[in-house]
Formats: structure tokens, sequence, C-alpha cells
């Protein structure tokens, strides 16, 4: 066994050496907003934070991966796939919007669901412009009904944004926009297709028009402040959504622990975690066989993310309960406060 696969965050680490190693970036955001480099400007730049809000699966990762231009945030058919608040900066002349996409707001079944819902209503006052997205394709529900409810409390800038508007036809389109603007006053509306870049640069004029004046937060060519270790943990995740079904993709965990770059290679060890042994077993696979998959599909998206070759090593552990367990969830990087 070499040093790497004998390591574990979890079992072989002090609460303190974990937070050292954690300070480095090992699997968490890096860069505090508050203090991130703010550029001189001429007056008149104009700048400010988009929260992109709505119930799970409603596409918010998605449509700000099409804002972005290049994925920054994962996305897959699995409810609740986004753990993080991930921002990712989108940069005009004279504008710099800084979206944060956040996790689906849905009803808890575990600590875990609890932590997301307070991760994604804090940023409701935190933000200039929230974006209430809604699922063309889906009739507006109770669920929606309460995420509209907590917009409304907002006092930030409110846009609605129909998502999917691809698959949907415009009888579901108008009904989504009736039914939504019963619940909140809404400043403006905006039907888009991220699959179909429909009205994408639109909905960017859109936001900018919003923006208060204000400094540059995040200097040119930055374009998230997410870092490589939690993009690595991130996109495994991604993986194991997509390759798994039923309860696993709830109850996994990835935590990157090994990121070394050379100039020719991009070394990285990742541990996936789960609640119980069996699913461990599936995320192994016949001979391997899943784990292989995982591994080469995550590998294939690292490598155009850091435009090199990548050597990616992943181990599957156990871990009970972690998603009922406070401490657990906060290693993880999946706290409200993260
Ligand atoms: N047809 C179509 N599908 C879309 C579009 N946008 C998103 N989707 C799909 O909808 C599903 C959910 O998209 P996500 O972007 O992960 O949704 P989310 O709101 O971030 O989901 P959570 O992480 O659960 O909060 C994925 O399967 C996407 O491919 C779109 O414009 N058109």
């Amino acid at each position: 066994m070499s040093d790497i696969e004998e390591f574990d965050p979890f079992e072989d680490l002090s609460d303190d050496e974990l937070d050292a190693l954690l300070a480095q970036g090992a699997g968490f955001d890096g860069i505090d907003v508050e203090e991130a480099p703010a550029a001189d400007r001429a007056q008149g730049f104009r700048s400010g934070f988009v929260a992109l809000v709505g119930r799970p699966n409603a596409g918010k990762s998605t449509l700000m991966n099409a804002c972005y231009g290049q994925k920054v945030a994962i996305t897959s058919p699995v409810a609740q796939t986004t753990r993080r608040r991930m921002r990712a900066v989108v940069n005009r002349p004279g504008y710099q919007l800084v979206f944060v996409d956040t996790p689906g707001i849905h009803k808890p079944k575990d600590g875990l669901g609890s932590e997301l819902n307070r991760s994604a209503l804090s940023e409701l006052n935190d933000v200039d412009v929230v974006c209430f997205t809604l699922d063309a394709t889906k009739p507006f529900g109770r669920g929606d009904a309460w995420v509209a409810e907590r917009v409304k409390q907002s006092s930030a800038h409110k846009v609605l944004v129909i998502t999917k508007a691809d698959r949907a036809d415009q009888a579901q389109v108008m009904a989504q926009i009736d039914a939504a603007r019963e619940e909140v006053d809404f400043e403006d509306v905006i039907v888009t297709s991220a699959n179909e870049r429909f009205n994408v640069d639109e909905f960017i004029d859109l936001l900018c028009s919003y923006l208060p004046e204000g400094p540059m937060w995040f200097p040119e060519g930055m374009g998230t402040d997410t870092t490589d270790e939690v993009q690595v943990a991130e996109f495994v995740r991604e993986k194991v959504l997509l390759h798994t079904r039923e309860e696993i993709p709830h109850s996994v965990g990835v935590i990157c622990d090994y990121f070394e770059r050379t100039k020719k290679v991009v070394r990285i060890h990742a541990i996936i975690f789960v609640e119980r042994d069996g699913q461990k077993g599936i995320i192994i696979g016949h001979k391997g066989e899943m784990i292989k998959r995982i591994g080469t599909d995550a590998r294939l998206d690292l490598e155009r993310l850091f435009d090199s070759k990548v050597f990616l090593e992943l181990d599957v552990k156990v871990k009970a309960g972690w998603r009922d367990d406070a401490a657990q969830i906060r290693r993880f990087g999946y706290a409200a406060d993260e």
C-alpha cells in the first residue's frame, strides 16, 4: 500500500490536524469573498452577487454552467446533487456577476438535508439578485410555493427564471409564470433553456441591469473560488450519481485528500465514502468494474478541467450514519456556513 492509500482524514487525523489540512484547501472552498482582491476600477463599474434558488432538479447548476460557459458545478438527474454553494464569476465589459448556485430547497429527511436547506436559504439576503428557478416541465407544487414564500421575504431584486423551456410547450410555461406570480411580485421574468442556450446571454444582460456600483470582487481570469480539491471531489461524486441508483447517490460523500500538479501531470487521490458495506460493494462493482467506470469518467472530465494528463486513484470507505452527524457533514464541506 502506498502512503496515499493509507491516508484517511477521518480515522488517522486529529481534528486539529484535519483543520490544518483543510486550511490548505483540501476539499473545501478556499477564498473568503470579503477578502477577495478588489481591483481598482473606473467609476461606474457594476458588480454583485446573484443567487439561483429553487427546488432540487430545477436546473440551477446547469444554468449557472451555461452562463459561465464551462462546467463549474456538477449536475445530474438525481435531486439534491448540489451540496455546496458553488460560485462562478462572469465578466462583461463594465460588469462582474458572481453567480451563487445553491442546494435545492426541499423537505429535509436527515441532518444533511437540513444543512442544505440552511445553506440555500442563507443566500437569500446576502445577494443583490435572487433568481427563483422554476422547471417548466413540472407543475407548480407545494414545494415551489414554499420556496416562493422565502424568496418573497428576501430584500434582493427578484427575477423569475423558467428553466428547461426546450422540453415544455407554451401553455406549460405560461402556467408556471402565472402560478409563480401569484406568490411573488417579480421584477422580471425570463424563459430559458440551458441545454439549447436559449436566452442565456439575455439572462446575463438582464442580471447586469440590476447590479449596483461596486468593486471587482474577483480578479479577471479567476472563474470560480472553488479549490482544485473541491472540484475533484465534486466531479467524482457526479460520476457516482450518474452510474448508481436508488439510495446510493444520497449516501455518498467524497473528499480529495491528495492533489499534486507538476508541469506534465496532475496526481490525485480521492476517497468515496458510503454509509454501509453493501453500498461499498455496489460502488466497487463486480471485479471492480463500477469503480473503474467512475474513475475513468471522472479522469476524462478532470483532464479537460485541468488541461493536463491526470492520474486519479480512488478508494471507497464506509462511514456509517455520516448524514446525521454534523461534524462529518462539516468535514465533507457540505455544512451551510462553509
Ligand atoms: N431538457 C433540459 N434539461 C435540463 C436543462 N437544464 C437542466 N436540465 C436537466 O435537469 C436535471 C437537473 O439539473 P441540475 O442543473 O443538476 O439541477 P439543480 O437545480 O442544480 O439540482 P439540485 O442539485 O438537486 O438542486 C439534469 O438532468 C439536467 O441535465 C435544460 O435546459 N433542458
